[in-house]
């Protein structure tokens, strides 16, 4: 589980993130939705230990992990699927695999990532610049599982992906939750994909959280509305 106390991130002097507190149980899967420029990357980039806190803490399982490095914090249990997914375009789907499995000691891609994630299996020998960009944003997420995370950091992950593949990501999200005890938490603008993986959608504007709802609690069109302002 993830707790997160009275966050602030700065871009030098600008405080972009402004004291926000929040926790994600185990076996939750949370989605902080707010429209271009709300703070959802610089969050999760605080999260990850890519930006520096400001102030407050973050805690992984009651581990403070505020003053880690990032690759500290991925022993500690948190793993980031990046915005634009990041894959090594020149490494081959499994060494792109592999790039995660230095933090869980793993020898050999688990088959339980490959039965998740069947394209990869057949593509295991092609680069990953070669591969759909959706079919990319799998590899991203199979390279994090790989750590073995307590929670999964997820930023955008239906951007520039086409309608039908969206659909496949939203089935993978909901099988690691059944198959992991994990927490996982997706940034996002589309709220069908949310409404499909979320236990709990929270809204950010201009770095607050101003709206929350169980995802059987919420009102679609007071979100859509916050997502189009
Ligand atoms: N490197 C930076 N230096 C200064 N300000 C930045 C930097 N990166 C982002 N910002 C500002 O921080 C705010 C939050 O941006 P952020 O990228 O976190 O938003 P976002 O919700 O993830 O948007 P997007 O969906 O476009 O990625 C914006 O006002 C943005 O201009």
């Amino acid at each position: 589980m993830l707790n997160v106390s009275n966050l602030k991130v700065c871009y030098g002097q600008s405080e972009v993130i402004h004291g926000l507190d929040f926790t994600v149980p185990k076996n939750e899967t949370l989605a902080i939705m707010g429209r271009n420029g709300m703070g959802k990357t610089t969050l999760f980039k605080s999260l990850i230990g890519i930006l520096p806190t400001s102030e407050g803490s973050i805690s992984i399982d009651g581990v403070d992990v505020t003053q880690k490095e990032s690759f500290q914090r991925v022993e500690s249990g948190i793993a980031y699927v990046p915005q634009g997914r990041m894959i090594f375009p020149s490494l081959t789907v499994q060494e792109n695999i592999e790039t995660g499995m230095e933090v869980s000691k793993l020898k050999k891609i688990p088959d339980d990532i490959y039965a998740l994630f069947p394209v990869l299996a057949e593509m295991r020998k092609r680069k990953g610049g070669n591969l759909s960009g959706g079919q990319q944003q799998q590899l991203a997420i199979a390279r994090a599982l790989v750590t073995n995370p307590k929670v999964l950091l997820l930023d955008e992950p239906t951007e520039g992906i086409q309608p039908s593949i969206i659909k496949d990501i939203a089935n993978v999200l909901n099988e690691i939750k059944k198959l992991r005890d994990i927490t996982i938490i997706v940034s996002e603008q589309v709220l069908s994909f949310t409404m499909t993986v979320a236990d709990r959608i929270i809204v950010i504007d201009k770095g607050n959280f101003i709206h929350e709802n169980l995802r059987e609690e919420v009102d679609t069109d007071k979100i859509k509305a916050y997502l189009s302002v």
